[in-house]
């Protein structure tokens, strides 16, 4: 089922084109990523879906009904603006308690209902907007950088839980990121922006594209061979590998 198409898509931002003739579709429960350089239009290209920014020219077309949850690269927040998990959860909507904790459950942030906002860390703070954009119970997740930030180890962990996420709600997934290999690796289909789309299609693919490689260098075959390797062989002994061709075997 489609969630979302654009086609011809053309938005402006004073004047300037951020973003020519795009055309662009998620379906249900895919997981579709956003790669290109800085400036290259893809919170453009979010923020047009949310419906936050109009098109210029073009069509927008969302499923009826559609519930879209929607995670921003930051949020700032005055540090002395005394504000708890819960409540921000409750904004604007006011949810109970057990709402809270199940949504905060569910993006893996449980036990920081009673924290100040401002005393979370940088991966708490980013599954605590999971959890708000979780309350809605969404058909399309949206990620913005969710991870920037992050450690790898935090951005690895984020995006695994994102995984579970997508599995328990049956959501489709829209992200932008820079992590390239990770995000290679966990997508279903890849979009490579530049103004217009440069390429697409499923990772491997977009990775050995003239148009990505122009963008991104080749340096990424690798990290996606690694991740995306079959295991067509045993191994005769039984600890732990630490080769990194083992991380996602
Ligand atoms: N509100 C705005 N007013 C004017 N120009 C804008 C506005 N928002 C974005 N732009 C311009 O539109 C272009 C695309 O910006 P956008 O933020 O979509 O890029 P991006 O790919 O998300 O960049 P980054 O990777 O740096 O976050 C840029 O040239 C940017 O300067």
């Amino acid at each position: 089922m489609r969630l979302v198409t654009l086609r011809q898509a053309t938005i402006r931002h004073s004047g300037a084109p951020a973003l020519e003739n795009v055309d662009f579709h998620i379906d249900k429960g895919e997981i579709v990523t956003i790669l290109g350089p800085n400036g290259s239009g893809k919170s453009t290209l979010l923020r047009a879906i949310i419906r936050a920014i109009p098109l210029s020219a073009g069509t927008l077309e969302r499923a009826e009904n559609l519930r879209i949850g929607y995670v921003p690269q930051k949020l700032h927040i005055d540090p002395t603006l005394p504000l708890t998990v819960e409540r921000f959860l409750s904004l604007p909507v006011r949810i109970s308690p057990d709402e809270a904790e199940a949504a905060l459950s569910d993006a893996g942030a449980s036990g920081l209902r009673k924290r100040q906002m401002t005393g979370l860390s940088g991966g708490q703070m980013q599954r605590v907007l999971l959890a708000r954009a979780l309350l809605s119970k969404p058909d399309l997740l949206i990620l913005d950088e969710a991870t920037q930030g992050l450690d790898q180890p935090g951005s690895a962990a984020f995006y695994q839980k994102i995984e579970t996420v997508r599995q328990q709600f049956g959501c489709a997934v829209l992200m932008v990121s820079h992590e390239l290999h990770v995000v290679m690796a966990a997508s279903d289909r890849v979009i490579c922006l530049n103004g217009h789309v440069c390429c697409e299609g499923e990772p491997a693919q977009v990775a050995s594209a003239p148009e990505y490689q122009a963008l991104f260098g080749t340096g990424t075959l690798g990290a996606l061979a690694l991740y995306r390797h079959e295991h067509d062989h045993s191994h005769d002994c039984d600890h732990d590998h630490v080769g990194k061709g083992h991380e996602h075997a």
